[in-house]
Parts: C-alpha cells; structure tokens; sequence
C-alpha cells in the first residue's frame, strides 16, 4: 500500500529524517511514535507530498509521490498538526469549500459532505462558526476534511494533542473506527495513544526508524530489559517531589533525571501499585517503551 525506501530530509545541514525505511500494509493502523522533533511530522509531509525529498521513494498505492503527485494524493486524505480550518466559516461551508478544493464533482459534494459529517459525527454543528468549536470538534472538522472523497489511506499528525482526557477517548474510539474502512497512520509522542489504537507501532527517533512491531511484541521484547530511562518535563521543584514519591515503589532505582515525571510518574504512584511488584513492572513496561529518544540499551 506505502512503501517507504531510504527516505532523507536535510535542512540546512541538519537531518530531519535519516534514510528511513518501512511499508504500511492495507487496512492497518499504524502509530508513528517518536518524541518531539524526532521527524514524523516532516515524515508525514512528504508522504503527503507537501514537501520534497532531499533522497529516497516514497509509493502510495502504486503511484511515486514525486513522480505521479495526483494519482498518489488521491489515495490520502491529510490531518496535518494544525488543521487547516478557517474559522470563520461554518462547518457546513468549509467543508463544502474543501470538497471543491478536492476536485469533488459538483453534483456528488453535497452528498459528501454530509457522509462525512456523519462519520465524524459533527451533523450537529454543521451551522456554527468553527471559531466557537471545541478543540475536539475542531479536530473532528479537521479529520472530515481529510475524509471527503474516501481516500483509502488516512495520515492524521498528532490527532489528539492539545485535547481533553475526554476529547481523547472520543477522537481515539472515532480513529479505531475509521481503521475499519481506512489505512490509518498517525502520529503522537505519547506512548499511551498510540498502543491504545495501533495495530503496529513504528518508532522513530533522530530521523531513524528504531523498532517497527506491534505493540504487544514490542512490550514482550522490553518487559526482557531491566533498564528504564525516563525522560520528563516540568519544574525542578515538582521533579523531586515526584523522585522522593518514586521511591516508594518496592524494587525501582532512580538513578538520574532531569526534570519532573508526568503521566507516568502517576501511574507508578497510583497507591494500587504500591508495593506491588507485577504492576509495577508492567507499568514500567509501558514507561520504557517511551525512551525513543535514540537511547535504547538493546
Ligand atoms: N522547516 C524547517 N527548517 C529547519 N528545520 C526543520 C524544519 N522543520 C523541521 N525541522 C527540524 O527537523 C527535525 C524534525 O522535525 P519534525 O517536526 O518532523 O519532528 P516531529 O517528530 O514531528 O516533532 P513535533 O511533534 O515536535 O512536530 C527537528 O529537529 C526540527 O527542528
């Protein structure tokens, strides 16, 4: 369905993506895993045909982005990481506007559009001015957009940053159910979202692709490591205080850090898991796979 060969993009001197190499097979979601700045989103962009290889391939159904840019684009429909909204428009009028935008006949839009709002769920706001849209509804008109005209493969870049834990669980339920009709690809930089919906997790790091698996084999091989490097954010301040609450979890060592530990700092803290060595381990699990950052001790 996408074959990826020997992918490179460079800035400046600076290589954003480093001779990548995957294929997505049909009727898959994929989660594209990496932290920030680890080049998914340039990744997805020239997928997308947005932006031009510095090297390598890129084959969509067939067709070379770079070659055959039409026939190739006509089989994605494209989320990018700030949805392409206008916000002044109703929901109703963009999305006419993009089917026009897409080359959808005149006499098939109307009926387009309204497929789209229904899968997307968004019928109901199909008169309000997306300026007064929630996040998750933006992000809805966002994901109807890249459906209309049914394209078979659907790229979505951080689907669910910037969403509300209850956004996220909505938007994640809708993906799994575009995943039965679509090729999804989508990106985040948050481990949690992407196990939860993928079928098979790409991880990138520093340009590289560094383990491509599902998420249950890629668990499988790190529960074998004993290593678990964290990388967190936040204020020094609420860093040691969540260091000195990790010490209460029987059997972990802190060695280093360098800032304070969020989401899963509070899943190794929960007081179910204390004490209790499974769960630990098995959260610790889901904590190390998030050392994409290049540094993995395999
Ligand atoms: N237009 C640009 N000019 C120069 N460098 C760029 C440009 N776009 C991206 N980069 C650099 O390329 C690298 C990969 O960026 P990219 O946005 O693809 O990462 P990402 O994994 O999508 O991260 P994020 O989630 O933060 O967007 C980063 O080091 C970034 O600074």
């Amino acid at each position: 369905m996408i074959e990826v060969k020997e992918l490179v993009k460079r800035y400046s001197g600076n290589i954003a993506v480093d001779h990548l190499n995957f294929h997505v097979e049909k009727g898959q979601i994929y989660g594209f895993l990496g932290p920030n700045g680890a080049g998914k989103s340039t990744t997805m962009n020239m997928m997308t045909g947005y932006l031009a290889p510095t090297e390598g391939q890129i084959r969509i159904n067939g067709h070379d982005v770079a070659e055959d840019p039409m026939e190739a684009r006509k089989s994605i429909g494209y989320l990018p990481e700030i949805p392409p909204l206008y916000p002044d428009m109703t929901v109703l009028e963009y999305l006419r506007f993009a089917a026009e935008l897409k080359r959808i006949p005149k006499q098939e839009r109307g009926s387009e559009v309204e497929r789209v709002m229904g899968e997307t769920r968004i019928k109901d706001m199909e008169n309000r001015l997306i300026r007064h849209l929630s996040k998750g509804y933006k992000q809805r008109v966002g994901l109807a957009q890249a459906l209309l005209g049914d394209p078979e493969v659907l790229i979505l870049d951080e689907p669910m940053v910037g969403l509300d834990p209850k956004q996220i669980i909505e938007i994640r339920e809708l993906i799994r159910s575009l995943g039965k009709k679509h090729t999804v690809i989508l990106s985040s930089h948050i481990l949690s979202e992407i196990t939860s919906v993928c079928d098979h997790v790409l991880i990138i790091s520093h340009g590289k692709l560094v383990a491509s698996d599902t998420p249950e084999n890629l668990s499988r091989y790190m529960k074998e490591s004993d290593a678990l490097e964290l990388t967190v954010r936040g204020s020094r301040a609420a860093c040691e205080e969540a260091m000195e609450l990790l010490k209460q979890v029987k059997g972990l060592e802190v060695k280093t850090t360098t800032a304070s530990l969020e989401e899963v700092f509070l899943e190794l803290t929960d007081e179910e898991n204390n004490g209790n060595s499974e769960d630990v381990e098995e959260n610790a699990v889901s904590v190390e796979e998030l050392k994409s950052d290049g540094k993995e001790e395999q």
